[in-house]
């Protein structure tokens, strides 16, 4: 089974989010009944990635206006707001104003949580003009908010093929049927969105055409994303994989002999080499400027400089044509607490945490570790911007983007005439 990290049912409305700071020790879904806990899973990044926030965002709004409908129906005595909201569309519009302005205050980089808040919007406000009675308007929510889920599934499915043929198509005029081997940052597979992932999901269809060799990942430091959750999904999956760390990166592209080959004495000289780093995008400007997780632009020069492609996959809701250049993102920049502690999740055994801390009764007392000194200086930016010229292809569910030849910026806004 693949891992999922949203169970929505619409009846009976139920949202569980899997807590992802327990990955890869603990597999615990929490319930989410209300726009607050939504905003709460999303801000202390028990979900997280750009697709997933989005859809986690709107589906709690969806299921808190759900279970308000069932309390109003059902219950007695009614709840006071349940009561003037589902009477009144003034009102429930007002309620979804408010509730989406908060929960786009919860993570400020990744353009999906705004694009799925905007949508929601106007379909209120188009309802609301139409003279809809709140039930109704509230259908229409959640019918927006199922499609977000369900279209996302579809579109890093499409992502995936996309991105495979092209490399595909790109090692062929090299060598015919050549093995691809891929480098990966962040997490951008199941856990990062509605299911089956952008840059994992080319991953994953070079797996499925037999096509792939070897897919590395990055631990991306400080919030080890790749190592707790990417490397967790590749051996969940089963996919040939191999964790390092952010800075071998370099090093693993040099070498003649990268250690997956080492063992593969069936596998030709020609495939020695990686092919792609791909990777994912959390806001892409007009000109192809792409923010994604700390450490992509530095991955961005060494593919450069190594001569590999440099892919950037994501759903084409990420490119945001108002927005001229990566100057104009605002990069989220999180706690210090990322860089200067480690942390781990209490689990006793084998291949679980071994340097927890325990009181005398055994109970763990410390389930983070500091590494740096006391009152070191931090900074700790969440994202970085990879200009344009260092992307080869972007490669969304609708196609891949190219640049013309010798041009330094994509033309997205062109390319979409
Ligand atoms: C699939 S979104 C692109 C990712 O690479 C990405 O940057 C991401 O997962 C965001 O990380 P986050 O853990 O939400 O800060």
């Amino acid at each position: 089974m693949t891992l999922s990290s949203i169970l929505y049912t619409r009846a009976p409305p139920s949202l569980k989010i899997l807590n992802q700071l327990l990955l890869p020790h603990q597999t615990t879904y929490e319930s989410v009944t209300t726009v607050q806990q939504g905003y709460d899973q999303i801000k202390q990044m028990k979900v997280r990635g750009a697709p997933a926030i989005g859809i986690v965002a709107s589906l709690s709004l969806a299921v808190d206006l759900q279970l308000k409908l069932h309390n109003f129906t059902d219950i007695n005595p009614k709840d006071p707001e349940v009561l003037s909201i589902i009477s009144s569309p003034q009102e429930l519009k007002a309620f979804v104003r408010k509730s989406l302005d908060h929960l786009i205050t919860s993570r400020p980089t990744a353009v999906n949580l705004f694009l799925a808040s905007k949508k929601l919007w106007e379909i209120t406000c188009k309802e609301f003009e139409e003279g809809l009675e709140s039930r109704e308007i509230i259908e229409k929510l959640v019918d927006a908010a199922v499609k977000m889920l369900e279209d996302d599934l579809e579109d890093n499915k499409n992502i995936g093929k996309h991105g495979g043929e092209f490399l595909i198509k790109k090692v062929e005029d090299e060598h015919e049927n050549k093995m691809i081997s891929v480098i990966t940052h962040c997490n951008t597979g199941s856990l990062a969105t509605s299911g089956y992932g952008t840059a994992l999901g080319i991953i994953r269809d070079l797996h499925s055409r037999g096509r792939l060799l070897h897919a590395y990942c990055t631990e991306t430091r400080p919030y080890n994303q790749g190592s707790r959750l990417t490397a967790y999904e590749l051996l969940h999956d089963k996919i040939p994989s191999t964790l390092i760390c952010d800075s071998m990166v370099s090093s693993l592209l040099s070498s003649s002999t990268p250690p997956h080959l080492k063992s593969s004495l069936a596998v030709s000289a020609t495939s020695n080499k990686i092919t792609a780093i791909i990777v994912g995008a959390d806001r892409i400007s007009r000109n192809g400027d792409t923010a994604n997780k700390i450490g992509t632009y530095q991955l961005a020069i060494t593919a450069k400089y190594h001569g590999i492609f440099f892919i950037v996959a994501a759903p084409f809701m990420s490119i945001d044509l108002t927005i001229k250049s990566g100057k104009d993102i605002i990069i989220e920049e999180r706690s210090e607490d990322e860089v200067v502690f480690v942390s781990g999740v209490p689990v006793i055994g084998e291949g679980g945490r071994y340097n927890e801390v325990k009181d005398e009764s055994g109970k763990i007392i410390i389930d983070k570790v500091r590494v740096p000194p006391r009152g070191v200086k931090v900074w700790n930016p969440s994202f970085d911007i990879t200009p344009a010229e260092l992307i080869s292809a972007i490669v969304t569910e609708k196609g891949v983007f190219e640049k013309s030849e010798g041009v330094k910026e994509f033309n997205l806004e062109k390319s979409l005439e």
